[in-house]
Order: structure tokens, then C-alpha cells, then sequence
């Protein structure tokens, strides 16, 4: 038992969450009881545990929420979103990124400079993740450090967890959308303090150079030398997305072996850190990664959409590289993990047909991505991505009977079936409740 913790919820049906990469667990009938802090005291089905958790902390057997034909699931993790670019979710899908981003992406991003513009879409964007079961989600805001708290301010007011980060580019931007170097160290080294002085401990800075190309040197430099002084600080970043982009960093670095060293030159890749995209790496290249202990953010949706590229998971999991999803907002469409979830799943069917050694993707796997996965990527896994005793509570309550739920249910399916047409067929529309550490969030 967890001492010194006052029991104040718990649900008795069925839990369901990931231990490994291959093993869902469908656990029914079974307890979970939360403190009032937000952390799992119990999970379990024997009746005398649960009898002596319930008559420690004097909880009423009659105080038990049946969760009925619902379930229980671990909230997702999204560990790669731009809060900005929701305005432009779903349009803009006819370009390469780096035409995609001079002509949708910089246009809107320097927007924010505008608060009330800013107030007004990240607000949608936070309630739209959360609607969709994002529970923990790392954001690239904008080059503004007015807006970037803006936007770690809803998030904190809307209580989610995110990782805030306030992006730095001081090259190889349009002249409406760029800073100098000097700003964009000092206005990253106030937003660093800033957070971190708000002390809530589900908002965190996220040190975010846009990616090599957009910052100088000088930047790099002093981007990795932050990283080092703010030693529990995470880093995120893009690498190796487009095939031009990659072209165009081997002639920014003619001296530096890859892309990927381009970024370990600067101090920034460590444990801490997460690239998205990391499409088209080479075997030095993943083998930095895994030494470095840095994670990749898979985005399916954006690959596809952005035309970017597959990104081959199996040979990222046999590198033993951390590994999760991201929805890269807007370069993919959706805000919804689920929709990542299902793109993983065909982005890797698809890396099967050129490559019959290539073992696609289960949907379990995708889940175990989407849950554990982001938490071992944000450096979390001890807080996050199950329902373990001793985890947080982040949860969602998912009915498969809701009214105008987008699928059915048959009386010959299973619990793993119903769980199967909720990971391929599920929306917003199945998630009866959300929790962030025990704090039901209510839906806007
Ligand atoms: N997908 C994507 N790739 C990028 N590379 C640099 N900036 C971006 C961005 O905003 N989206
Ligand atoms: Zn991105």
C-alpha cells in the first residue's frame, strides 16, 4: 500500500492496458482505486486485497462506480503536435514540406503574434486533444513568447499535461517570421523560467530549435548548451522527414557525417530528446539514435499526407530505439492518436510489401506506441502509460455502447473484438470520462 494517500475513487469492470510491446492486457472484474493525489493505490481482483484497501482508508463498498459494459484505458500520449497549426488541420495537404511549410505553415505560425488569434485557437486545439483522449501532449508553439505562455497557460488551466515548447528559428525564414539569435536564446531561456517557476508539474518547457536548417550555429549551440544547464528539460526537434530536406542539411554541413550528427554536434541529442518523423535514417544513423538514448515520434498521418515518406518500425524496434506516436498537427490532419494508431498499422502493411522480412504492425503494438511508448519517450514511464499501482491516473472511460457510437457490437464478440473495433473504428465519441492524475477534465 501506498502510505499517507486518501483512497477517493474507485471503479470496479474491466481495465485495459499494455505491459509489453506485445501483451494487451484485458483485465475484468477487476478493482482500480485512486488517491486523492491522482496515484493508483490498487489494481486487482482478489476480493481480500480489495476488502483490505476499501476498510484502510474507510471507503464505502457502496461509493464503487460500476463501469458497467465500459472500460478503462490509459489516456494517450501525443509526442508531436504543433498547437498552431490546428487552425489549418485539414487543408493545406496538396505540398512537400518544405513548400507546405513557406506556403501554409510560417503564414499561420506568425499569427500568433496576435494574442486574441492565439487565445482563440489554442483553446480549440487543447479541448479538441483532450476530446480525442490525449491525456500528456508535447507542443511546438511558435517563435512568440508571449503566445508559447499563452498556450502553456490553457494547458495548464485546462488540465492536461503538455510538454510547452516555444520554437526557435533564426534562419531560413520568411522576414514576417523569424528572430534574431539573440532573441530567440533570451526569450527561450524566459519561457524555460517562466515555466518552471509556475511549478505545476504537469506543464513543462520542451527546448525546441524547428529543425538544423532554421537555426544557426550560433543558435545550435547555445540551444544544447541550455539542454546540458536544464538537466531534466527535454528536447524535441524534426529529423530526417523529406528527402529535399535532407539534401538541403548535407549542404549546410558538407563536414558532418548525417543529419543525425548534425544535432548530436550541437549537445542535443540525449535521453531527453525526441525527433520526429526520422524517416529515412541510415544504420549510423539509428545506431546514434540508440547510443544517445534518444526517442523518435512516428507520424504516420503527416508522412502520408506530407508525402514524406515510410518510415520502417520494425527496424526502429529492433534498434531498441524509444519509440512513440506523434499527429503532428497539421502536417497530418488529425488530432486524434487513434487515427495515428491505424496509419501506423497500414504505414508498416505498406513497408511489408517491399519487404517480405518486414513483420507488420499489430494493433496491439500500436497501442502499447501510444500509451507506454510516450511515456518511456517523455521520460515518464515510471508516472505514465499503464495503470499500474503506483502510476498516475490518467485514464480515459471508453463506452462501446454510446449513443451514435461509430461501430456495433455483435452478442458473439469478445472482449478483445469489442477492444479491436474500438482501436480501428472508435472516436471521440466512445470516451465517456477523461482523468489526468485522478482530475476528471471536463469537456468544453
Ligand atoms: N511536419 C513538419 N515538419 C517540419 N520541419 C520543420 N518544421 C516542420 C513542421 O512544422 N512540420
Ligand atoms: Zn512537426
Amino acid at each position: 500500500m501506498i502510505s499517507g494517500e486518501k483512497l477517493t475513487k474507485v471503479f470496479k469492470g474491466t481495465i485495459i492496458h499494455s505491459i509489453h510491446i506485445h501483451q494487451v492486457e484485458l483485465l475484468q472484474n477487476h478493482y482500480i482505486g485512486v488517491s486523492d493525489s491522482g496515484v493508483i493505490l490498487f489494481l486487482s481482483d482478489d476480493d481480500k486485497t480489495v476488502q483490505e484497501h476499501l476498510d484502510s482508508h474507510q471507503f464505502q463498498r457502496s461509493d464503487i462506480v460500476d463501469l458497467g459494459r465500459k472500460f478503462i484505458i490509459p489516456g494517450y500520449i501525443d509526442t508531436h503536435a504543433h498547437a498552431p497549426q490546428y487552425h489549418n488541420a485539414g487543408t493545406g495537404t496538396d505540398l512537400p514540406l518544405l513548400k507546405w511549410l513557406e506556403k501554409y505553415t510560417f503564414p499561420v505560425e506568425s499569427k500568433f503574434r496576435d494574442l486574441e488569434f492565439a487565445e482563440h485557437v489554442y483553446s480549440k486545439v487543447v479541448d479538441r486533444m483532450l476530446r480525442n483522449g490525449t491525456t500528456t501532449c508535447c507542443y511546438y508553439a511558435t517563435i512568440h513568447l508571449d503566445a508559447s505562455k499563452l498556450l502553456a497557460d490553457i494547458v495548464s488551466r485546462r488540465g492536461q499535461r503538455g510538454f510547452i515548447g516555444k520554437v526557435c528559428m533564426d534562419r531560413h525564414s520568411p522576414d514576417h517570421y523569424i528572430e534574431t539569435t539573440d532573441e530567440s536564446i533570451s526569450n527561450t531561456k524566459e519561457f524555460i523560467r517562466v515555466i518552471l517557476e509556475a511549478n505545476n508539474p504537469l506543464v513543462q518547457p520542451i527546448i525546441t530549435p524547428r529543425f538544423a536548417p532554421s537555426c544557426t550555429n550560433t543558435l545550435m549551440t547555445a540551444l544544447g548548451d541550455l539542454a546540458k544547464q536544464h538537466n531534466k528539460v527535454l528536447i524535441q526537434s524534426h529529423l530526417s522527414e523529406n528527402l529535399d530536406e535532407i539534401q538541403w542539411v548535407k549542404s549546410l554541413y558538407p563536414d558532418i557525417p548525417t543529419y543525425t550528427h548534425v544535432y548530436h554536434h550541437f549537445g542535443l541529442l540525449n535521453e531527453r530528446t525526441i525527433m520526429a518523423h526520422a524517416i529515412h535514417l541510415s544504420e549510423d544513423e539509428l545506431k546514434l539514435l540508440k547510443q544517445t538514448q534518444s526517442s523518435i515520434s512516428h507520424c504516420p498521418v503527416s508522412n502520408f499526407t506530407l508525402t514524406s515518406g515510410n518510415m520502417d518500425i520494425r527496424k526502429v524496434i529492433q534498434h531498441d530505439i524509444k519509440l512513440a506516436l506523434g499527429t503532428d498537427i497539421s502536417g497530418g490532419f488529425s488530432p486524434s492518436i487513434l487515427q495515428v494508431m491505424r496509419d501506423s498499422i497500414k504505414c508498416s502493411n505498406s513497408c511489408s510489401f517491399v519487404d517480405s522480412a518486414h513483420k507488420a504492425l499489430s494493433y496491439e503494438e500500436a497501442f502499447y506506441l501510444a500509451t507506454v511508448g510516450g511515456s518511456k519517450v517523455v521520460n515518464m514511464e515510471h508516472k505514465l502509460g499503464n495503470l499500474l499501482p503506483g502510476k498516475e491516473f490518467d485514464a480515459q472511460i471508453i463506452d462501446p455502447f454510446a449513443p451514435n457510437s461509430p461501430f456495433d457490437v455483435f452478442a458473439g464478440d469478445s472482449l478483445k473484438d469489442i477492444f479491436q473495433k474500438y482501436i480501428f473504428l472508435g472516436d471521440d465519441r466512445n470516451i465517456s470520462q477523461l482523468y489526468v492524475k485522478g482530475t476528471k477534465i471536463n469537456f468544453n
